[in-house]
């Protein structure tokens, strides 16, 4: 990795298929420096990963193609108690979209339980394709959290902590091809709500804007993930990294599916001290990750310039 072609990119491509990326290797230094400066910069960059193999990337992709084939009724089953969409979709300004979420997708069990809730009948080949993807993009979302702790000099048992109070959702999204007169937009620009998303198209159409404002588009392989730092991160990192704004544009005329792995915060989140001095004062309250998931449709959210600043920063205003 962190060869000077891939520097030059305005948005850094890194190796982790790499065998010298082990820790504690000048590789691995390097690398740590290039995550934190992608993140600090743009909220994100995108990585090569060879740990999903062809068979598993096309088994899961065959099992969303399932998934999404399923009667809308079906679809919209409540399948977790967490304040996020288990089903999304049908929305007027994006026609194209919809979004399904597997709740705990690293145990197998949970996602056992999702699976007979959508085929009662059963269906293995869904279950265990699902559990072991996010299994492989979990490791690599271990690897990016540990860089990004080295990165600031955070002790590793801190990222430890935070993993551990970690719930994981594998979300995934259809675009249908557009009809005549239809908007192509697939999703309008946005960042996400969660800590960190790794996203993996099976059709390019993601868009990242970048720090100047100029938009880079992803090119889809199964081996090329978008790692993009959500709301929960920024709080964090009180501002420091920048949460990523991007968004998806429909321009295949066959439908494009991908597949994302995001996490959340199951404990109250604090922004971490060594962020927080007399040049970048405290800018986000204790931040309780499942309150802002249920504040993020509320009137107050929807009308706001920034969701995460209005759940966090007028409460820091108002009480201290
Ligand atoms: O489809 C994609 O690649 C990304 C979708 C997305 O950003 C979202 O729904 O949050
Ligand atoms: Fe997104």
């Amino acid at each position: 990795m962190g060869s000077e072609r891939e520097c030059q990119l305005p948005l850094p491509v890194i190796d982790f298929s790499d065998e010298n990326l082990k820790p504690g290797t000048d590789t691995w230094v390097s690398t740590c420096g290039v995550v934190r400066s992608a993140l600090e910069d743009h909220g994100g960059f995108l990585v090569l990963y060879n740990k999903v193999d062809l068979l598993l990337h096309d088994s899961v992709f065959s099992a969303m193609e399932q998934l999404f084939d399923l009667s809308l009724q079906t679809k919209m089953q409540h399948t977790t108690d967490k304040p996020i969409y288990s089903y999304a979709g049908q929305r007027p300004s994006i026609p194209l979209y919809e979004s399904m979420a597997i709740d705990n997708p690293l145990n197998a069990k949970d996602c056992h339980k999702y699976t007979t809730t959508m085929w009662p009948q059963g269906n293995n080949r869904f279950s265990e394709s699902v559990n072991s993807y996010a299994k492989k993009v979990a490791e690599l979302d271990y690897i990016v959290k540990r860089m990004v702790f080295e990165s600031y000099g955070l002790d590793n048992k801190k990222c430890e902590s935070l993993l551990e109070s970690t719930d994981y959702i594998l979300r995934c999204y259809k675009y249908r091809t557009p009809q005549v007169g239809e908007t192509n937009l697939g999703v309008h620009p946005h960042t996400d709500s969660g800590f960190l998303t790794i996203l993996n198209q099976r059709l390019s159409g993601l868009e990242i804007q970048l720090k100047d404002g100029e938009w880079f588009q992803v090119d889809a392989s199964p081996s090329m993930f978008a790692v993009l730092a959500g709301d929960a991160f920024m709080v964090w990192s009180n501002d420091r990294i920048r949460g990523c704004v991007h968004r998806v544009f429909m321009n295949s005329k066959v439908d494009r599916y991908s597949l994302g792995l995001l996490s959340y915060a199951s404990k109250v989140m604090e922004p971490e001290e060594i962020f927080v001095d007399d040049e970048h004062p405290l800018r986000y309250k204790p931040f309780d990750h499942y309150g802002y998931l249920r504040f993020f449709d509320t009137e107050e959210a929807v009308k706001s310039a920034s969701r995460i600043k209005a759940y966090c920063v007028e409460w820091i205003q108002f009480n201290m």
